[in-house]
């Protein structure tokens, strides 16, 4: 699904966020991303993303070449990844169900499908009866499950999520992991960068560990 193939980043002169990452992610895989603050986690996820392009190396996602993609080919190519942020950028204007609904929107949609689809959304992130509320009347455990419905309301292959956890406490945290198990469990191929080692540790997945933009460690779940 994912092929890193010699890949490094360097933003600007000379200094090199990522380099010589080799590695693959098998389609329907969950995996986990980890290092030190400033390791390159994000700096990978934004490659993925095609937020960014590397510098040397090639990214091959479903087979392309996604530094090759047409720049009007890049939204159809976002459109099979759902994204979650640690800080969840939600719209604090909009109800639940509106926040969840945007994607489909922007895509045009047809509404009834998209009322159909947010509610399924919602109802798998187990906040179907909230979606009249607006975010702030939310808790961030709450806030966090509606920005995972946002990201997979498409029904995206591949879910990529930057510290989902980082603002939560250990029992919502263990909560939100539980629900991308749940979405790799159907199918969808998952990677999640986290620092919380306690956390994912205990989640038995792949690991991918990052130090100073190198790829130390890949390892198997025992
Ligand atoms: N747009 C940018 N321009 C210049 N340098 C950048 C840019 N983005 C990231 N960097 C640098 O690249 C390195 C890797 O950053 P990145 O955000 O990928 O790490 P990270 O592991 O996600 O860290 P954190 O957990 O703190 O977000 C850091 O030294 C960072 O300062």
């Amino acid at each position: 699904m994912i092929v890193f193939e010699h890949v490094g980043k360097r933003y600007g002169g000379r200094f090199e966020a990522l380099a010589n990452l080799d590695f693959r992610v098998r389609r329907g895989e969950m995996v986990f991303l980890t290092g030190h603050s400033g390791a390159g986690k994000s700096s990978l996820l934004r490659l993925i993303m095609r937020l960014e392009r590397p510098t040397r190396g090639r990214v091959l996602v479903a087979g392309h070449d996604i530094a090759r993609l047409h720049a009007s080919q890049v939204p159809f190519y976002r459109r099979q990844i759902g994204v979650v942020f640690q800080d969840h950028q939600l719209l604090l204007d909009r109800s639940i169900y509106h926040n969840v609904a945007l994607p489909l929107e922007i895509r045009g949609v047809e509404p009834r499908e998209a009322a159909r689809r947010v509610r399924a959304a919602l109802d798998k992130v187990g906040l179907l009866h909230r979606e009249k509320a607006l975010p702030i009347e939310l808790s961030g455990g709450e806030q966090q499950r509606v920005g995972i419905a946002r990201a997979v309301v498409n029904k995206p292959s591949l879910l990529l999520a930057d510290e989902p956890t980082g603002n939560l406490d250990p029992q919502l945290s263990a909560d939100i992991m539980a629900l991308f198990e749940d979405f790799n469990r159907i199918g969808t191929t998952v990677v999640i960068a986290s620092h919380d080692l306690a956390l994912i540790t205990r989640l038995r997945h792949r690991m991918l560990r990052l130090r100073d933009g190198r790829l130390v460690a890949d390892e198997e779940a025992a």
